[in-house]
């Protein structure tokens, strides 16, 4: 993927992302007519949007992903998620790795351009990261070991105010209320019905003063560092909360640290003096405008 344009992170992969991205909403609100493009042959819908050849193409990805455990099992030399799905059909093992790459994606990405957005800005807190990361040192490979990271309180608070702040699922996640006499929902004080569907949201959460206090909405790693900040940990739902919620939060927190680690610890990064924010777009996951965030890059060494 990274190879395929020089210049740029276009890639026919990213492409397909934002089509999808796009059609999110429409299924959600209009599911009459995502039901009859399901019921539509490829090639028709392609003439309908040449873009969504490359969401086909991606689909067929998924396939020939899970086609391949079918054929060779697990070749690697680590569990792998197919080993788990092996009741599934074979259109199911489709849409699961389907689901895992997309969800796994974009939602990273948008945490960390959303770090990258917020402490770039902040000379305190870029400098308070850059000091904190002196603490490790790259292994004899070149790499940061993720245990070591997960050691640096600064970076840890910088990565969680960024899953916080940077809420790469901003908006609702329906759920359906069960059928349990013994458990019913209770929301002030009144009954919610059974199959009433309910929502709630990480930006409604994640913004609210009476949690957060009155910066609630600033990029404050700090609020991490104090002595109650364990209490915080409760309300930070970024990869949502219950049986439904995210299968990667470990992986993706993973990630953020590490690229984290890595970009300040390498690199002096700037924004450009002409820099402008991209705009924020809510497309099930938070977007940011084309082309992204341009960042001045100095090597440290
Ligand atoms: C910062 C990064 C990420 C964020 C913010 C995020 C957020 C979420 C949220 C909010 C949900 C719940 C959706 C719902 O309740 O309807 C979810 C589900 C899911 N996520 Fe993530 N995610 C991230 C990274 C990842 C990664 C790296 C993977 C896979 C490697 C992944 C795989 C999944 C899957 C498979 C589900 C569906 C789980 C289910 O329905 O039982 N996510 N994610």
């Amino acid at each position: 993927m990274l190879e395929e344009s020089r210049d740029t992170f276009e890639s026919w992969f990213l492409q397909a992302f934002d089509v999808a991205a796009k059609a999110v909403w429409t299924s959600y609100y209009n599911p009459t007519l995502s039901r009859l493009m399901e019921l539509l042959p490829a090639s028709l819908l392609k003439s309908f949007d040449p873009q969504l050849s490359n969401v086909l193409k991606l689909l067929k990805f998924a396939e020939t992903c899970a086609m391949h455990y079918e054929k060779h099992g697990n070749t690697t030399s680590h569990p792998v998620i197919f080993d788990s799905l092996q009741r599934l059909t074979n259109d199911q093992k489709t849409v699961e790795s389907m689901d895992i790459l997309v969800a796994g994606a974009d939602t990273t990405a948008s945490t960390l351009t959303a770090a990258i957005l917020h402490i770039l800005p902040a000379q305190h807190i870029r400098e308070q990261l850059v000091d904190s990361l002196k603490k490790i040192d790259f292994d004899e490979k070149g790499r940061l070991v993720l245990s070591e990271l997960e050691k640096i309180d600064y970076l840890v608070a910088c990565v969680k105010e960024s899953l916080r702040i940077g809420l790469a699922v901003p908006g609702r996640l329906p759920r359906v209320v069960p059928d349990d006499p013994s458990s019913p929902l209770i929301v002030d004080g009144k009954r919610v019905p059974p199959g009433t569907v309910v929502s709630m949201s990480a930006y409604t959460m994640h913004f609210n003063e009476k949690i957060w206090g009155l910066d609630a909405r600033e990029f404050n790693p700090s609020r991490w560092l104090t002595p109650d900040a364990k209490k915080l940990d409760q309300y930070l739902c970024t990869f949502s909360k219950g049986p439904r919620m995210c299968i990667g939060q470990n992986v993706a927190t993973a990630e953020v640290t590490i690229v984290l680690g890595y970009l300040f610890k390498s690199f002096h990064l700037s924004l450009p003096p002409n820099f402008e924010r991209p705009k924020m777009a809510d497309l099930f996951t938070l977007e940011y405008s084309k082309p992204g965030v341009h960042v001045n890059f100095k090597s440290v060494i």
